[in-house]
């Protein structure tokens, strides 16, 4: 495992006679994306804000990159991990190039390093600077406020990003468009990232490890395949159960169908237009039928054998894996 960024040991947090994180003890690589999911009440948030100090624990430590966060000042320390919430939380009187701005200018980049910075957030947030920079938050749709939220909280290029239900207020479509460009930032990548959600798909989209909670404890924290394949107890089991077959779409990949892709591929299989898309063996089931819905008439092809992938087949083998 690479080097911990976040080391947590037996972290505990009351509030009255109710334990609502209970002697959690778990470490987030360099890099990870880790997801806190579980029923509401069961102390995500609680747990999420002790990592930047908004909450201060009643026992337990800890660390980031080697550092007790109790020897730092909560301030100093925030400047350092970006955060996201659900009710965004912009500056209203502040434009979008201001807010977007706000800790680089508290760390004292310097204004045009930061100006650059916020222009080319902006961008790969598909807000185009020239027509977003200079409006107020209160112009903005729901989505596009969200979007800003994430763009301020990656201005500073912090090393740490938490992120509280950050697509929760959105619509379905909205949401689906928001997590996508959040997917697809580079930068996310190389970023150590603990989010909570409540859902169970937006979960498996996002995580490398999933830390599934219930009444302040662990149930179970591993990769998304590892909880619904191998489920540490009955909670972890029903928590999944009702969405199993959606989730199996997204953890199963290509590779794991091809036995019954290739069973179903005979002499009289029509041969691949030379249009066709050759997709990678890695591709999820759902990657591959929303290309399959995307590809129309151009087709896709299993880059492998060069064979002609169709809906059809793709859930016809998906439902001989699943037995
Ligand atoms: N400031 C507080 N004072 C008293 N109780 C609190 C406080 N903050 C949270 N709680 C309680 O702690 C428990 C966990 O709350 P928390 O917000 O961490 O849960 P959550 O898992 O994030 O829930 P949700 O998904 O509904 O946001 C809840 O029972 C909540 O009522």
């Amino acid at each position: 495992m690479p080097t911990p960024t976040i080391r947590v040991a037996h972290l505990t947090k009351r509030f009255g006679a109710q334990v609502v994180v209970d002697d959690l003890s778990f470490e987030v690589a360099e890099g990870e994306t880790l997801v806190l999911l579980g029923p509401s009440g069961c102390g995500k948030t609680t747990l999420l804000k002790t990592l930047n100090r908004l909450i201060e624990p009643d026992g337990g430590t800890i660390e980031l990159n080697g550092r007790d966060v109790q020897q730092q000042k909560p301030e100093e320390l925030r400047r350092g991990i970006g955060y996201v919430i659900q009710q965004v939380g912009l500056l209203p009187h502040y434009t979008v190039a201001q807010n977007v701005g706000v800790v680089p200018g508290l760390l004292g980049h310097p204004p045009a390093q930061t100006a650059a910075r916020t222009t080319e957030l902006l961008e790969r947030l598909h807000l185009p600077a020239a027509r977003f920079a200079d409006m107020l938050p209160a112009q903005l749709s729901g989505g596009q406020q969200q979007r800003v939220g994430l763009a301020r909280a990656l201005a500073a290029d912090p090393p740490v990003i938490l992120l509280d239900e950050p697509f929760g207020a959105l619509d379905p479509i909205t949401r689906a468009a928001v997590r996508r460009n959040f997917r697809e930032l580079d930068e996310l990548r190389r970023k150590t990232v603990v989010l909570v959600t409540h859902d169970v798909q937006e979960a498996f989209e996002l995580a490398d490890r999933i830390m599934l909670l219930n009444n302040g404890q662990i149930q179970q924290l591993g990769p998304p395949r590892e909880l619904l394949h191998h489920p540490a107890n009955d909670f972890v089991r029903s928590f999944f159960q009702a969405e199993k077959l959606a989730l199996e779409m997204r953890v199963l990949t290509l590779a794991e169908l091809q036995p019954w892709l290739a069973a179903a591929h005979s002499a009289a299989s029509p041969p691949a237009p030379s249009s066709a898309l050759p997709l990678p063996l890695t591709a999820s089931v759902q990657e591959a039928l929303a290309l399959l819905a995307e590809a129309g008439p151009a087709g896709l092809t299993l880059a492998e054998s060069g064979q002609l992938l169709t809906t059809g087949s793709v859930l016809a083998a998906l439902g001989q894996a699943l037995g």
